[in-house]
């Protein structure tokens, strides 16, 4: 999928988790030469838990940028106000063998955690 959100609105996608989607795993590809900070449109991470509001990072759209987030409640996330045409390209990998093999985590907090 390709997204725009367009700057005049202030595009935002508010606080979300991409569970939902049969996704294990989200892909994003952002497109935006000469982003800049004052441009807003960061990527808010938080800190695993859907009720979880402490802020784990903020991500710049920048072009070239691929950034890669368990589809979980393990990760959290909004899209800030955009203040000029803001473009992504997201692809949701999913993982069939979570639903065909037997004891497969349904939880990413049941799978073997990244070290940070
Ligand atoms: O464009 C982004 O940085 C994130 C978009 C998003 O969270 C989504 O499409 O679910
Ligand atoms: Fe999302």
């Amino acid at each position: 999928m390709v997204a725009c959100y367009p700057g005049e609105a202030r595009g935002r996608y508010l606080r979300h988790c991409d569970t939902g989607r049969g996704a294990a795993l989200t892909a994003i590809l952002y497109l935006n030469r000469g982003w800049s900070a004052e441009d807003g449109g960061q990527l808010r991470l938080y800190e695993e838990g859907f009720h979880n509001t402490q802020v784990r990072a903020d991500v710049a759209p920048l072009a070239g940028r691929l950034l890669l987030f368990w589809a979980t409640e393990e990760c959290p996330h909004e899209v800030l106000p955009a203040r000029r045409d803001r473009f992504a390209m997201t692809i949701w990998c999913r993982d069939t063998a979570r639903w065909t093999r037997p004891g497969w985590p349904t939880r990413c907090s049941d799978a073997p955690r990244w070290r940070r």
